[in-house]
C-alpha cells in the first residue's frame, strides 16, 4: 500500500500544511524528513513513540529519517501544551539525557544504506551561537505578532510565560531551517501539539532560504484511550523504554492489558503489522475476544521492537508461569521482574520453619492459621505444594540464592528475599 494511504488507514494523519503538495512530493521523490524530541529525562516513555514510529514508516518506504535530539532546546523547555513555566534542568542533566535518548532511538531506526537514519543534536548548531547572530539573523524573521497568535503562547499570556520559553519556537524553527539547508530536509513531523513550532520553521525557511524547494509540516493525532483516561500511564507511573525503569515484563503486561475497544487502534498506530493481519485480529476481537489474540500480538510486537527477542521470550514465560502457578522454571531475575509488586519480606539470619516464616512475613495472620494453611495444601514454595508444618527452608529453596516465592491460595504471591 502507498505510504499516505497506509497512514490514513492507520489513523496517523492529523494536520498537513499542504495535503496535495505532500501527496505529490511523496509520489515523486524520496525525501529527507525529521522529527525531534527534547531530552527531558534519560529515557523516552511510550508517549514519545508514535511520531518516531511514524518516521520509521517513512523510512520503510524509502525516505530518509533525520532523528533530532534537542540538546539545546532541552535546556530551554517547549511551552507547547504546558500550562506552567518549566523548571530548567542543569546542562549536565540534559547532556546525560541526550545520551540515553540517542541509544534508544538508534534501536528503532535502520542506519544502513542511502536512507539510513541520521541522528543529530541541535546543540551542535545552537549551543555556541552568539546572541547577536541569534537576534539579527533569526529573531528578525519572526514577528512578535505572529508568535503571539500561536496557541502555545496565547494560552499562556494570562498565567505568564518567560521570554525564554516564548523564544523556544524560534530555536525549533532554526532546526528546521538548518536541516533544510544542510540536508535538504523537506518535512517535519510531530505530535499535534507541535503544529505551531513546525509552522514557525516553515516561516523561517521561507524568509531565510527563499530559493529552497517547498517544505512541509505534518502532525499526528494524540493517542487516545476509549475510557477517557490518559494513554501510557499506569498506577505505577509512566511506561518507560528503559528496562531498568520499566522491566520488559511490565512493558509486555502494559500492552497485553489493552482494552478490546483500543487494541485494534493501537495495532494500527504502533505496530508494523500489515493491514490484512490487523483485520484478521480485529475479527478475532469481535468474535472470540476471550482469546485476546490481538492483545497478544500487540504486546509481542511492541516488546520485540523495544526490548528484542530474548526479553520478549522472558516476558512471555514469566506471564505463563505466573498464570499457571508453575514457577519452578523461573530464574531470580525473572522472579524479580514478574513479582516486583508483590509483598516482600526480607529474611535475615537463620530461616525459621514454614509456619513461623508465614507468620513473620505476614502471609498468614496467626500461627494457628499458618498451620491450617499448610495442612490444607494452600501454601506452595517455589510452585510446589508444601504440607509439612515442620518443614524448614534450606538453600535449595532459594532461587539463585536470592528469593523464595510463596503462594497462599490460588493467586496470592509473596516474596522472601535473603540478605
Ligand atoms: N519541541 C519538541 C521537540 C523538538 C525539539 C527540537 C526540534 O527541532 C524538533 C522537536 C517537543 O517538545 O516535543
Amino acid at each position: 500500500m502507498e505510504l499516505l494511504e497506509d497512514l490514513q488507514w492507520r489513523g496517523i494523519v492529523y494536520q498537513q500544511t499542504d495535503e496535495e503538495g505532500i501527496e505529490k512530493l511523496l509520489q515523486k521523490d524520496k525525501i529527507a524528513l525529521y522529527c525531534g524530541v527534547d531530552p527531558t529525562a534519560d529515557s523516552m516513555h511510550i508517549g514519545h513513540l508514535l511520531p518516531f514510529l511514524t518516521l520509521r514508516r517513512f523510512q520503510k518506504h524509502g525516505h530518509k529519517p533525520i532523528v533530532l535530539v534537542g540538546g539545546a532546546t532541552g535546556t530551554i523547555g517547549d511551552p507547547s501544551g504546558k500550562k506552567e513555566e518549566r523548571t530548567l534542568q542543569t546542562m549536565e542533566q540534559v547532556q546525560k539525557n541526550v545520551d540515553g535518548l540517542r541509544a534508544q532511538l538508534e534501536k528503532i531506526f535502520s542506519v544502513d544504506g542511502d536512507n539510513g537514519a541520521l541522528l543529530v543534536n541541535n546543540y551542535d548548531w545552537i549551543g555556541s551561537m552568539d546572541v547577536v547572530t541569534f537576534l539579527r539573523d533569526f529573531g528578525k524573521n519572526i514577528g512578535v505578532n505572529y508568535m503571539l497568535a500561536k496557541d502555545t503562547v496565547s494560552s499562556r499570556l494570562e498565567s505568564g510565560i518567560s521570554f525564554t520559553e516564548f523564544a523556544y519556537t524560534i530555536l525549533q524553527a532554526m532546526d528546521f531551517y538548518y536541516l533544510n539547508k544542510n540536508h535538504n530536509c523537506r518535512m517535519q513531523i510531530g505530535g499535534s501539539d507541535q503544529w505551531g513550532n513546525i509552522t514557525t520553521g516553515l516561516e523561517m525557511i521561507r524568509k531565510m532560504n527563499p530559493e529552497s524547494e517547498q517544505a512541509y509540516g505534518f502532525t499526528i493525532p494524540l493517542v487516545t484511550k476509549s475510557d477517557g483516561t490518559k494513554f501510557g500511564k499506569t498506577e505505577s507511573g509512566a511506561i518507560w523504554l528503559d528496562p531498568s525503569k520499566t522491566s520488559p515484563y511490565e512493558f509486555y503486561q502494559f500492552w497485553i492489558n489493552t482494552a478490546d475497544a483500543d487494541v485494534v487502534h493501537y495495532l494500527k498506530i504502533f505496530t508494523f503489522l500489515e493491514q490484512t493481519e490487523i483485520e484478521a485480529l480485529e475479527t478475532s476481537v469481535n468474535e472470540e475476544p476471550h482469546l485476546r489474540k490481538a492483545q497478544k500480538a500487540l504486546a509481542e510486537a511492541m516488546t520485540r521492537l523495544i526490548h528484542g527477542d530474548n526479553a520478549l521470550k522472558q516476558a512471555e514465560s514469566i506471564t505463563k508461569a505466573l498464570f499457571s502457578g508453575d514457577i519452578k522454571s523461573l530464574s531470580a531475575d525473572e522472579i524479580e521482574q514478574g513479582l516486583k509488586d508483590v509483598p516482600t519480606y526480607v529474611q535475615e539470619g537463620d530461616i525459621p520453619n514454614i509456619v513461623d516464616l508465614l507468620v513473620a512475613a505476614g502471609i498468614s495472620p496467626s500461627k494457628r492459621q499458618a498451620r491450617e494453611d499448610v495442612q490444607n495444601g494452600a501454601v506452595s514454595i517455589n510452585g510446589e505444594k508444601m504440607t509439612d508444618t515442620a518443614y524448614i527452608l534450606s538453600n535449595e529453596d532459594k532461587v539463585d540464592g536470592r528469593f523464595t516465592v510463596i503462594r497462599r491460595g490460588k493467586k496470592k504471591y509473596y516474596l522472601i528475599q535473603y540478605k
